[in-house]
């Protein structure tokens, strides 16, 4: 089975798919940016894909969620990652002469007491292990690589400083894609919503949570992205505690379809801690 994600080697997402996928076979695919993985999974050059969804103090990864609006993929499966990061340094690097710290920029977000502290420059590459591949092809003493435990040795790379997110309870969410739809769901716990509305009105909002609140369904996420078209306008991502497979839920979408909101399902899963 393909399974494709974000590379380098040493990723974060790297250890969420072989963390997720512990029991099976898998043949990694490694791609350079997250929406590659959401288009190689939707072209079915491979039969699964892991991306990062939702981190604990950055919040969403909207390069996903503007990635799942584009591509025809199957959300089946998530998985929760404790995310601890370090600052990562040549053999010989000291912390005092670091001047530049590289990484993906949800990394940066979850260590910015640190970097703001340090008051160094910050500079975005594509992942954690990329610039910590970089870090190790460049040689250079004045820069940190902000990157797991697992980049570290995967590049030959010293910790000049450990466990720099600003929260300790740090972890990343990560959905497993798919092409197909699973068309006999019957056990998901979950699912993933997205909900266009098709002319503004007042209580736009207001009527689709009502929807769910009146039917009983719990909600765990709630995102807005703009639609891209008209500056003020909005699309949802909702996640519902709840299966497609209940009535209530298939209520739920029937009843926002005739208020006229456009309900996309993007999947139906259930979670798995990592
Ligand atoms: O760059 C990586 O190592 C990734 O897997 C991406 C990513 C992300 O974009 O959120 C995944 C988990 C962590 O939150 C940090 C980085």
């Amino acid at each position: 089975m393909k399974v494709a994600y974000l590379g380098p080697k040493g990723t974060f997402s790297e250890e969420a798919a072989i963390r997720y996928y512990s029991d099976a076979n898998i043949e990694p695919i490694m791609y350079k940016d997250i929406l590659d993985v959401l288009e190689a999974v939707s072209e079915e050059q491979v039969d699964k894909g892991i991306v990062p969804i939702e981190n604990a103090i950055e919040g969403t990864i909207t390069m996903t969620t503007d990635g799942l609006v584009n591509n025809d993929v199957w959300v089946e499966g998530e998985a929760v990652l404790p995310v601890k990061l370090q600052l990562l340094g040549v053999k010989g690097a000291l912390l005092e002469n670091v001047k530049e710290v590289w990484s993906i920029p949800p990394a940066l977000a979850q260590c910015r007491n640190f970097t703001r502290e340090l008051q160094v420059e910050t500079k975005h590459y594509s992942s954690t292990a990329g610039a910590a591949e970089t870090l190790r092809d460049e040689g250079r003493l004045d820069v940190g690589a902000v990157a797991s435990e697992w980049a570290a040795k995967t590049f030959g790379l010293d910790v000049l400083a450990r466990d720099i997110h600003d929260n300790n309870c740090n972890s990343t969410r990560f959905l497993v894609l798919t092409k197909k739809q699973i068309a006999d769901v019957q056990t998901a716990a979950k699912s993933m919503l997205l909900i266009t509305p098709t002319e503004d009105r007042p209580g736009l909002l207001a009527i689709i949570l009502n929807v769910f609140s009146s039917l009983g369904v719990n909600l765990t996420w709630i995102e807005s992205r703009p639609t891209k078209k008209k500056l003020g306008t909005y699309r949802f991502f909702i996640e519902a505690a709840m299966g497609i497979q209940e009535t209530n839920l298939q209520k739920a979408i029937a009843i926002l379809e005739t208020y006229g909101y456009h309900v996309r399902v993007l999947g139906s899963y259930n979670t798995k801690k990592l």
